[in-house]
């Protein structure tokens, strides 16, 4: 491999870019070379092989994985995704990403994800069940509600939380609800749940457009990606009062200056399987999108894909990270120099999983909190949360918001380890 071969691997790999950030925000913390490789590693990676037995009678293998980051401050917590990119080394950076969200938004929590390498598009329904069931057989020891509790992700949704529950009670001989977090209501599920994380992304790129705009009244969004952050965070916005003027998913993008109506693309996605067939607006790639006119840009699909070369390009005044880990360590960099805000993503998306949480607590309980004051909460904790970084933020002086937002994560990780004797 020559240089720039390996510059692009390493720049493409999330754990890469992750542990980057990790030793930037460290080195202003003081914190000593030894705590940041101890933070940087996993306490488990479960690495598991799931075999179904395809329509047409064949075998099928596929590889799955559980990390589990970080327990000082609870079981592990976080979401499981289904993708055809799917890693080890990408599941074990979005854990240590749940350990500091978590920490963050003062969550009883660690942090924990999952995934399977599989695009779930290419399965029938009766094959991504016998996947999903065997996922959870294969890990059922390590998943619990006082242990590690998983919750939907990218392509996995309360149906494959419906599967999951169904099966690690069926195994384990314990109804134990609270193992897993964005169930159907049926199941003891939030009804909040399902849009929390777009709430969550909508408040908090409410808040820092009366930062730096002026207010959300208005505001010219784009937003990449339309699946469950995309689509709900459009929503939110718009009865905001913002002008959602562009969408995308895996096809590409629509632009229409004059807005687009998010309920009409809800239709269009439905009926046709892309927001790209919206019918009034400009096409243009995924490239294209993240670098036309408007004044807030929230990636909402996957990471990576704000990085040092279209950095410069971004014409957005203010980013909100839907998705997770959408800028690499680079793009931050370039970002801070021309002095476009970012809200980092364990900040901006968190709302997913403090509606994780209420609906965990109450399960514990044997509740469920009525939908509007479930809806409140995650407000009001994502009001919080943005009030605190952005009070340190102005503190710290010199740096940007996820370096506010992961020194305050990263320091209460790192008290709860001295306190427990790890450090
Ligand atoms: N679900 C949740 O509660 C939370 C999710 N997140 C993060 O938000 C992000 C999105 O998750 P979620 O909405 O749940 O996932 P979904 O699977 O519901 O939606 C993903 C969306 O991204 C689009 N997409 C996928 N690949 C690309 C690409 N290469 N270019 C452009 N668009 C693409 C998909 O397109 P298409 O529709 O065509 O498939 C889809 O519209 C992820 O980073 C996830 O980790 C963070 C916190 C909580
Ligand atoms: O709801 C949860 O437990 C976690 C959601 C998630 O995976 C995330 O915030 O990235």
């Amino acid at each position: 491999m020559n240089s720039s071969a390996v510059e692009e691997t390493l720049s493409s790999n999330l754990y890469v870019q992750q542990v980057k950030k990790l030793y930037n925000v460290g080195k202003i913390l003081g914190l000593n070379e030894d705590v940041l490789d101890t933070l940087a590693q996993p306490e488990r990676v479960i690495q598991v092989k799931i075999e179904i037995k395809g329509k047409d009678g064949q075998v099928r293998t596929f590889m799955g994985w559980r990390s589990q980051h970080n327990s000082a401050l609870g079981p592990y917590k976080g979401g499981v995704r289904y993708h055809p990119n799917v890693t080890q080394d990408e599941v074990v950076a979005l854990s240590m990403m749940m350990t500091w969200k978590n920490a963050l938004l003062l969550l009883p929590y660690g942090g924990g994800k999952g995934g399977i390498r599989v695009d779930p598009s290419k399965l029938t329904q009766d094959e991504l069940e016998q996947l999903s069931r065997r996922y959870v057989g294969a890990l059922y020891k390590y998943i619990g509600s006082d242990i590690d509790i998983p919750a939907p992700d990218v392509n996995t949704n309360p149906q494959t939380m419906a599967w999951y529950v169904d099966e690690y009670i069926k195994i384990t001989g314990r109804a134990d609800y609270a193992a897993f977090t964005g169930k159907p209501i049926e199941l003891g599920g939030l009804p909040a749940r399902i849009y929390s994380t777009g709430l969550g992304v909508a408040t908090t790129a409410r808040l820092a457009a009366e930062k730096v705009l002026g207010g959300i009244e208005g505001a010219r969004v784009l937003i990449q990606g339309f699946g469950n952050v995309g689509s709900f965070t459009a929503k939110f916005l718009e009865e905001m009062g913002a002008k959602i003027v562009g969408i995308s998913d895996i096809k590409g993008g629509v632009i229409n200056y004059n807005g687009i109506d998010v309920k009409k693309a809800l239709e269009v996605k439905d009926n046709t399987g892309s927001v790209f067939n919206y019918p009034d607006g400009k096409k243009v790639t995924n490239e294209e999108f993240l670098v036309s006119d408007c004044d807030i840009l929230i990636p909402a699909a996957i990471e990576n894909v704000i990085h040092k070369f279209n950095a410069p390009k971004v014409k957005a005044k203010l980013i909100v990270e839907g998705a997770n880990g959408p800028l690499t360590a680079d793009a931050d960099v370039v970002m801070k120099d021309r002095g476009i805000m970012v809200v980092p993503d364990i900040l901006a998306n968190a709302g997913g999983v403090v509606g994780s949480y209420v609906e965990w607590a109450n399960n514990k309980m044997g509740e469920i909190m009525d939908e509007e004051e479930a809806r409140k909460l995650i407000v009001s904790r994502m009001e919080r949360a943005f009030d605190y970084v952005y009070t340190k933020y102005n503190k710290l002086g010199d740096q940007d918001m996820r370096t506010a937002a992961m020194a305050m994560a990263i320091e209460r990780v790192v008290n709860a380890m001295k306190v427990r004797g790890k450090l």
